[in-house]
C-alpha cells in the first residue's frame, strides 16, 4: 500500500511525533509498524540504547519509546501528535484530549476483579458496602465497585498485585488478565470481567485540527494496514 502522507511546507518544519509504548505492546506492534511502512533508527531496536526519540525513514515523523502509561500524557499533553497504548489505560486516564480512532487488535487482554479461591463466593458481594482493592488502575476500580453502590478503598501498587490479598491488605485486586496463569499461580480466581482491551491507534485533539492532512494520512495507513493483515 502506498497512501500519500501529504505534508504542507509550515507542517515540514516540525516533525510529528509517535508515542510508542516499551513492552509487550512494542513487540506485537512492530510487524504492524512494518505493514505501515514506519522503519525507526536502528537503534530504535536495541534496549541497551540510551535514546528515546527516534528518527524513522519519514523525514517528517519521528518516534519516541516511553512506560505504556505514559503515551497517554505525552498524546494528551500534545507532546507527542499520535500514539498507540492499551485501552486499559485509556479508560484510567479518562481525557478528552485525545482521539482513539482505530483499534489495533494487538494487545489483547481483559480487565478483571479477582479474589484468594480460599473467599471467592463465601459471602453475597452485592451486599457490600465497601471494599479493599489493590491495583494499579484506580480510576477504573472505583467507578466499577461505585456503579454496584460500593465505595473501593483503593490500594495503588504499581505491580504484583496478585500478592495483595494473601498479605492481607486488600480483599480483591483489579488487574489484566490474559491467560490466567498467573492468578492462578497465586491462588486467586477471577469473579467479574469489568472491560475487554485492545491496543488502540491515539491522537491528540489539538493535532487533529492543526495537522489533519498528515494525522489522517498517518490513520489511513493504519487502518489499511490492519485491513490487509
Ligand atoms: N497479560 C497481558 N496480555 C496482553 N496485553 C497485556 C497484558 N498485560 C498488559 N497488557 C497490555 O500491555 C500494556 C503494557 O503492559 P506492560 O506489561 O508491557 O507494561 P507495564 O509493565 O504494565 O508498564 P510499566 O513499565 O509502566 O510498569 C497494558 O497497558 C495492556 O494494554
Ligand atoms: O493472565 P496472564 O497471561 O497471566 O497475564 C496477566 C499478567 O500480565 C500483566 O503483568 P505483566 O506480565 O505485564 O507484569 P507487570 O504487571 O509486573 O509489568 C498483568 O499485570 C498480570 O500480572
Amino acid at each position: 500500500m502506498d497512501l500519500p502522507l501529504p505534508l504542507s511546507e509550515a507542517d515540514a518544519a516540525t516533525s510529528l511525533v509517535m508515542a510508542l509504548p516499551k513492552g509487550r505492546i512494542l513487540s506485537e506492534l512492530k510487524p504492524v509498524l512494518a505493514r505501515v511502512g514506519i522503519v525507526p533508527a536502528a537503534d530504535f531496536e536495541d534496549e541497551d540504547s540510551r535514546r528515546l526519540r527516534f528518527e524513522t525513514n519519514h523525514a517528517g515523523l519521528d518516534v519516541v519509546r516511553v512506560r505504556p502509561f505514559d503515551v497517554a500524557t505525552f498524546v494528551a499533553h500534545g507532546a507527542a501528535h499520535i500514539g498507540v497504548c492499551g485501552a486499559d489505560v485509556l479508560m484510567e486516564y479518562e481525557t478528552d484530549q485525545i482521539y482513539a480512532p482505530l483499534d489495533l487488535g494487538i494487545g489483547r487482554c481483559r480487565i478483571s476483579v479477582a479474589e484468594q479461591v480460599a473467599t471467592a463466593g463465601q459471602d453475597d458481594a452485592s451486599r457490600w458496602s465497601r471494599i479493599a482493592v489493590a491495583t494499579k488502575y484506580p480510576n477504573i476500580a472505583r467507578r466499577h465497585f461505585s456503579a454496584r453502590g460500593i465505595q473501593a478503598e483503593v490500594v495503588h501498587l504499581n505491580g504484583a498485585m496478585e500478592l495483595a490479598p494473601s498479605l492481607g491488605i486488600s480483599r480483591v485486586i483489579v488487574d489484566l488478565v490474559q491467560t490466567g496463569s498467573t492468578l492462578k499461580a497465586n491462588g486467586l480466581v477471577e469473579t467479574e470481567v469489568i472491560a475487554g482491551v485492545t491496543s488502540r491507534l491515539i491522537v491528540n485533539r489539538t493535532a487533529l485540527k492543526t495537522r489533519p492532512e498528515e494525522i489522517a494520512g498517518w490513520i489511513a495507513r493504519f487502518r489499511a494496514a490492519l485491513a490487509a493483515a
